[in-house]
């Protein structure tokens, strides 16, 4: 495949570097700044972006001008740009996931089925811990944990506690940790009366992250245009 990638970061450089080992063609790594580099280049088959909410306007209108399949990993994105995203899917290929991990997809199908037995009766929490150079909180993959747990968003987010809080509510608090290299962890705390249920995803290295977004783009690419996820692959 030929395959622009968007980000020079951590995420960019590797997906360039492992998609060249995978015997794909990276024809570019880019961002806002250096667009100009791919004005000669061929035509991506995808587009694969790690990179920032601020490039997505660029992105759009080279997957539009090219009709090109995108994967897209970068979080943060407000609602408006969701929805930019979704309507782009309507007519080309997109394959969005807040986290390329199998774990964290699996991790979110349990979810879906614990959460229904337990909310009511289980005060929910959840941590994340990241990296120090990680630009965003919550987690995009924290968020879109958030929406499995509470799809009709009935629960209070508390992100963080502080002073006198006074009797937990309706709620689901929300705790972001940054330190060190941290790849990505993800705990979903259920406490009850005199017991509790703890699921954790941990990514040791964001190799899983690259190989999740280099399968999607190998599986993305020979779909109809639509909104593909790690649904897919189960
Ligand atoms: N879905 C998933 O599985 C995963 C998603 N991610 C997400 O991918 C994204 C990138 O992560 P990572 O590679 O670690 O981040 P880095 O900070 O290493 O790289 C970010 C890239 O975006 C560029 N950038 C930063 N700010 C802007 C801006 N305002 N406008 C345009 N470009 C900008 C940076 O350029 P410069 O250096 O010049 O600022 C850099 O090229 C994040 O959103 C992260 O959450 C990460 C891992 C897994
Ligand atoms: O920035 C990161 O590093 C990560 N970002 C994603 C997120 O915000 O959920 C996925 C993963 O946890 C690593």
């Amino acid at each position: 495949m030929k395959i622009l990638i968007g980000g020079k970061g951590r995420m960019g450089s590797l997906i360039a570097q492992t998609a060249q080992a995978q015997g794909h063609e990276a024809i570019a790594q880019v961002d806002a700044m250096s667009l100009d580099e791919i004005k000669e280049k061929p035509a991506a088959d995808v587009l694969i972006d790690f990179s920032h909410r601020d490039n997505l306007g660029w992105i759009i209108d080279y997957v539009n001008a090219n009709d090109c399949a995108l994967v897209y990993g970068t979080t943060g994105l407000d609602e408006d740009q969701k929805q930019q995203l979704y309507k782009l899917a309507e007519d080309h290929r997109v394959f969005y996931s807040a986290n390329f991990s199998y774990g964290v997809a699996v991790l979110q199908e349990a979810l879906r089925m614990l959460t229904p037995m337990l909310r009511d009766s289980f005060d929910m929490e959840l941590v994340e811990i990241h990296h120090n150079q990680k630009a965003d909180a919550p987690s995009g993959t924290a968020k879109a944990l958030l929406e499995i747990m509470d799809p009709d968003d009935e629960y209070k987010k508390v992100y963080g506690r502080e002073g006198m809080i006074g009797k937990r509510g309706k709620e689901i608090g929300v705790h972001a940790l940054r330190g060190g290299t941290e790849a990505g962890e993800h705990t979903v705390y259920f406490f009850g009366d005199n017991e509790s249920i703890t699921i954790t995803h941990h990514a040791t290295n964001r190799q899983i992250f690259v190989n999740g977004a280099l399968k999607a783009a190998n599986f993305v690419v020979d779909q109809p245009a639509g909104l593909y996820d790690m649904r897919s692959f189960f």
